[in-house]
């Protein structure tokens, strides 16, 4: 074979795929046709430890990954440091009389083996050797060696790109497994506790532990803020799939354009900006569980495609992949009066029937007054610990039995916010929440008034939506924002602002 074709051909081979040992096992075929050949070898050196690392091999069975590091003594250290030691390439026809060709004959367990030892370089950096080994003494001429160096670029080239996919590889499984370990871990921080599992949520929870093992949709209910979150990860923590993702969508928070490739994902290029593929939420629940909260925000036609995924657990990404099978638990939620919804025509009825089977109403803080003092008790020492408050300052009974009178339209998330703030401007103790607690009913005092002292329609729609606005931090969308809180949507409230000169802003 004259030595274009003898180069063309083994470059092909050599860069004929990413895993290493596929590239190494390919090239040694065709080696062995040319060149004594019984085992071929990568390794590289390690400068830090002074060894070298065998991570690849093939033989006459095939090429596999390997790990063997060989620790050189002081003096072949210094030689291959110098460069003395190792030009493009050497030939060790007499390893026992050679003292690399001793150490690597031996730890290999290649005794009586001749080779040749090619060293590959990218951009001047050392990256590692090929040895090519043959049964017997003085098996390799020069002219051998030489023609093998001629492929040391296309070797080079070909295990460095194998050497950095292989890194990649190793990564992407770490962050696999990392991000695993800190969604659960998450999760355990976030809603750990059921505060009220044996108070006024018993109920809940009994129907929770009914179902958790279970994988039917779970549809859970309640105003804004009473736990519906905690509740769908406690049925999570507590199922078959607790090792698995927890994926939660937001389904009122996603730009409607958005929807379809958030939910199902899309294939490189499917639209402007789909610069490389995305797995969609959907796709990163598989064998967990997805949380769709505020799902009577998803328009009509995203309802039609949310159907057709729980029907056939089937999802397409956008740009055409074929379907993709999932395993999924679904829990719902929402804050809204759905079955209203399917009365006006705004949520599909046989959406609804199919997320309705079981549904869970969490009932709101002011009809569990029972549970205020362990939620309060529960987020003071929370929020301590967040705040970096130590140790966490002591409360006054009766400022506790003070939050109880409250009638807490933002729920547990209106509790949660009244005490961290009051831990923020009490941080020594002790705590009291008066101010915090006056704040909380001034919504409602706002419509008391308007209603006892007959005050014009819209002074009274001002001073509402005033208080509600002082409630908030002037923050209006969102759900911790004043249009949840008066249960309208935020640009009725922008535009109602508006008319009424209600100043934006906090
Ligand atoms: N029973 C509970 N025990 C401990 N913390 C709770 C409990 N209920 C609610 N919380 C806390 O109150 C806050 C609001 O709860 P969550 O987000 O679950 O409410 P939600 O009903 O999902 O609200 P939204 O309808 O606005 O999405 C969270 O910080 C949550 O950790």
């Amino acid at each position: 074979m004259d030595d274009n074709l003898f180069f063309k051909e083994a470059t092909l081979l050599i860069c004929s795929s990413l895993d290493v040992e596929v590239a190494l096992w390919r090239s040694f075929q065709f080696l062995r046709n040319v060149l004594p050949a019984d085992a071929m070898y990568l390794n590289i050196y390690e400068p830090s430890t002074g060894s070298i690392r065998y991570v690849a091999m093939a033989d006459h069975t095939g090429g596999r990954k390997i790990e063997k590091s060989i620790t050189l003594p002081d003096s072949l250290i210094h030689d291959i440091e110098s460069g003395r030691r190792l030009q493009n390439y050497l030939v060790i026809n007499e390893p026992e009389k050679d003292p690399m060709g001793r150490v690597i004959t031996k730890e290999l367990d290649l005794d009586n083996h001749s080779f040749i030892a090619l060293r590959l370089f990218i951009e001047k950096q050392r990256l590692g050797v090929i040895d090519l080994f043959a049964k017997g003494s003085n098996m390799y001429t020069e002219e051998d060696a030489a023609r093998l160096a001629q492929l040391r670029e296309p070797f080079a080239i070909a295990m460095a790109n194998a050497l950095k996919h292989q890194e990649l590889i190793e990564l992407k499984e770490k962050l696999v497994s990392d991000n695993r370990y800190l969604s659960s871990e998450l999760l355990s921080r976030s809603g750990d506790e059921v505060i009220g599992a044996e108070g006024g949520l018993q109920e809940v929870m009994d129907k929770v532990k009914q179902v958790s093992h279970l994988k039917n949709t779970i549809l859970l209910m309640g105003e804004t803020g009473t736990g519906k979150e905690v509740v769908a990860n406690a049925i999570h923590r507590l199922s078959p799939r607790c090792n698995e993702p927890f994926i939660k969508v937001n389904c009122g928070a996603i730009p409607e354009d958005l929807i379809d490739s958030e939910l199902f994902g899309h294939e490189k290029g499917a639209f402007t900006g789909a610069v490389s593929q995305k797995r969609g939420r959907f796709e990163r629940a598989h064998k967990g569980t997805i949380f769709l909260d505020e799902i009577g925000e998803l328009p009509p036609w995203a309802q039609i495609r949310l159907l057709r995924v729980l029907q056939t657990q089937e999802i397409e990404r956008v740009g055409g992949s074929p379907p993709i099978k999932l395993d999924i638990r679904v829990i719902a939620a929402t804050h809204r009066n759905l079955q209203k919804m399917v009365e006006d025509g705004t949520f599909r009825e046989d959406l609804w029937f199919r997320i309705n089977m079981f549904p869970i109403t969490i009932p709101p803080l002011r009809e569990r007054q029972e549970d205020i003092g362990p939620l309060t008790i529960y987020f003071i020492e929370k929020k301590s610990r967040m705040l970096g408050i130590h140790p966490a300052p002591q409360v006054d009974p009766y400022a506790i039995a003070g939050l109880a009178r409250h009638s807490w339209p933002g729920n547990v998330r209106e509790l949660e916010n009244v005490i961290e703030s009051s831990l923020i401007q009490h941080r020594q103790g002790p705590l009291h929440f008066q101010r915090q607690g006056e704040q909380a009913t001034t919504v409602k005092e706002g419509l008391l008034q308007s209603t006892g002292t007959i005050v014009p329609l819209d002074e009274a729609i001002r001073h509402h939506i005033g208080q509600a606005l002082s409630f908030t931090g002037g923050k209006i969308s969102g759900r911790d924002g004043a249009a949840a809180l008066l249960d309208i949507h935020p640009n009725t409230l922008r535009n109602r602002m508006q008319k009424l000169g209600i100043q934006f802003g906090r």
